[in-house]
């Protein structure tokens, strides 16, 4: 090794697509005021998974092209998607669990380990069954949707014995974008010469926003009852419903709302956190004859973003 520098690297394979077809349901999760979701049929069962293998065992490769402790990331791609036939469970955060365990029970060489996934959405197309003016959800055909969709993380390294031990982890739903038209406010905010925005009593919100929530106990998210697992399909319901509800004086006003509704909601839940872009257009033209008709247009293309992470006292 050489001494005159530190190291810190890791080394993996990212944005491995898994399409599993027939994965277990998940059923059983309760059910909240805000949100009509409760079960997923998981017929298509389609995320991206990042790999990310951390520790000093592989620095050879680095210092002295010696490859002896490197795991190709070729094979990192062929355990994914051979896990993936394996898989048991029903939730995202399970499939990591259980890839992460595994990876770290086949390589020894492997230290410590994160691993992330995106969801890739795909929503059940409508059509019409027997008989006349019904439609229902297909059981066959889904439709790739560029909608918001669901993320996590899991974190492993080894106890002392060296087996697999979860030691972080981070459940998300992002990619929303909400335009709310009226019932919202930001007004008495600092003015001086650099002020040009107006008050508004009544402005057109729009939001992108991302939240990610961390459990009290991983053993909550990952129990196979799924009793108190907290579904982002939920989280999402709920942040739509707060945003629909709630009048706020600003955006943080507005994530402060929606991190206090959801600590209330999930008491399983220890922390939440928001990134909100905020994206509202500029008005061009109210209508003379019904001020509520309005016309808005692209602003400058900056845009704010507020930040909040909600914690439960402990
Ligand atoms: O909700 C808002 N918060 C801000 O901090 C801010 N700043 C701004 O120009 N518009 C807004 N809106």
């Amino acid at each position: 090794m050489n001494s005159e520098f530190s190291f810190s690297t890791s080394y993996g394979k990212l944005r491995v697509p898994v399409y599993r077809v027939y994965a277990t349901p998940l059923r059983d999760v309760m059910p909240i005021p805000e949100s009509e979701f409760v079960r997923r049929e998981n017929i298509l069962f389609a995320y991206e998974i990042d790999v990310d293998v951390l520790g000093e065992n592989f620095l050879p490769a680095y210092t002295h092209g010696d490859n002896s402790n490197v795991v190709a990331t070729d094979s990192m791609k062929n355990f994914v998607l051979r896990q993936a036939l394996e898989f048991e469970g029903s939730t995202l955060e399970e499939f990591l669990n259980a890839l992460g365990r595994r990876f770290l029970f086949t390589y020894a060489q492997m230290e410590r380990l994160r691993l992330s996934a995106r969801e890739l959405p795909f929503a059940q197309v409508i059509v019409p069954e027997q008989g006349v003016g019904i439609f229902v959800e297909s059981h066959l055909l889904f439709k790739r949707s560029h909608n918001d969709y669901a993320v996590a993380m899991l974190s492993f390294e080894r106890d002392q014995q060296g087996a697999p031990l979860l030691t972080d982890h981070r459940c998300g739903h992002v990619g929303m974008e909400l335009f709310k038209v009226t019932g919202s406010s930001f007004s008495h905010f600092v003015r001086d010469q650099y002020t040009t925005l107006p008050e508004r009593v009544d402005r057109p919100l729009f939001i992108f926003l991302d939240a990610y929530w961390k459990y009290q106990d991983s053993a909550a998210l990952l129990a196979s009852d799924h009793e108190y697992y907290v579904p982002a399909e939920q989280v999402r319901d709920l942040l739509q419903v707060v945003f629909h509800e709630f009048v706020s004086e600003s955006i943080q006003h507005l994530v402060h709302e929606m991190g206090k509704r959801l600590l209330a909601r999930f008491p399983q839940l220890a922390e939440v956190s928001f990134e909100a872009q905020n994206r509202t257009r500029d008005q061009i033209a109210v209508s003379s004859s019904d001020e509520t008709v309005k016309v808005y247009s692209d602003p400058f293309s900056a845009y704010g973003v507020i930040r909040l992470t909600v914690s439960r006292q402990v």
